[in-house]
């Protein structure tokens, strides 16, 4: 039997955080992005990386950046989702959204609220620009494995977001996403699935 051919694919991680970007703390987001697409992805993957301010316009042209001319496929973000004045990932990818897609925010703070009651404080979206899926996720770095993942195994189980990427990138015309079952089972219908 020949191993299956996985398209490559890539990904932007962004790491918005004034005290991460400036050297007050180390960031941990990026990795912790890295390391849960890293492990839950079949796909040879290619990391378009970045660690920037909590700057509206900053945020949005490294959006565009990502998207337009590296030609990410799919973006996460990580922090600044919450209410405080310097809190504008939202914003700044709504500004640069071909269409909004409130399913995963919706989804996202409801599976949150499994793990901490302030989850409802994040006002995080997500948006398809051009052939991307573009996600904002809390910036507590253990926020990204929570509402990427979910928790499958508890009864009855909580859904993980990336269960839906996958098709989603279909119907925009990026690369066939294939994961690990174990990390995350991804749904498609019959119809999508190509093995
Ligand atoms: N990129 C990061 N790397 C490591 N820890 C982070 C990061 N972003 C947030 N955290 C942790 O999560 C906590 C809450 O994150 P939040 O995004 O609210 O930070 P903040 O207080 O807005 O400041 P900043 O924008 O400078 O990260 C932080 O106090 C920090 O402990
Ligand atoms: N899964 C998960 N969601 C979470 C959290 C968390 O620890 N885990 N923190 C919450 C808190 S305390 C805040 S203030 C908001 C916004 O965080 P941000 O500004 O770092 O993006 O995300 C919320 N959502």
């Amino acid at each position: 039997m020949t191993e299956p051919d996985y398209e490559s694919a890539r990904i932007g991680v962004v790491s918005v955080s004034d005290r991460a970007s400036s050297g007050v703390y180390e960031d941990a987001g990026i990795p912790a992005l890295k390391e849960w697409l890293g492990r839950a992805l079949k796909n040879p993957l290619e990391w378009e990386t970045r660690l920037i301010p909590d700057e509206q316009d900053t945020i949005s042209a490294t959006l565009t950046e990502l998207v337009d001319e590296a030609g990410c496929n799919l973006v996460l973000t990580t922090g600044g989702t919450g209410p405080a004045p310097r809190d504008v990932t939202p914003e700044a990818t709504l500004a640069v959204a071909d269409r909004v897609m409130p399913g995963f925010g919706e989804q996202m703070r409801q599976i949150s609220l499994t793990f901490v009651p302030t989850a409802i404080l994040s006002r995080q979206v997500a948006v398809v620009r051009g052939r991307a899926l573009l996600i904002n996720l809390p910036g507590q770095p253990k926020a990204i494995a929570e509402t990427l993942a979910g928790l499958p195994d508890a009864a009855p189980p909580v859904h993980g977001i990336f269960a839906a990427v996958p098709y989603c990138i279909d119907l925009i015309g990026g690369p066939y996403l294939e994961t690990y079952d174990e990390i995350c089972k991804a749904f498609r219908p019959k119809s999508a699935r190509r093995r």
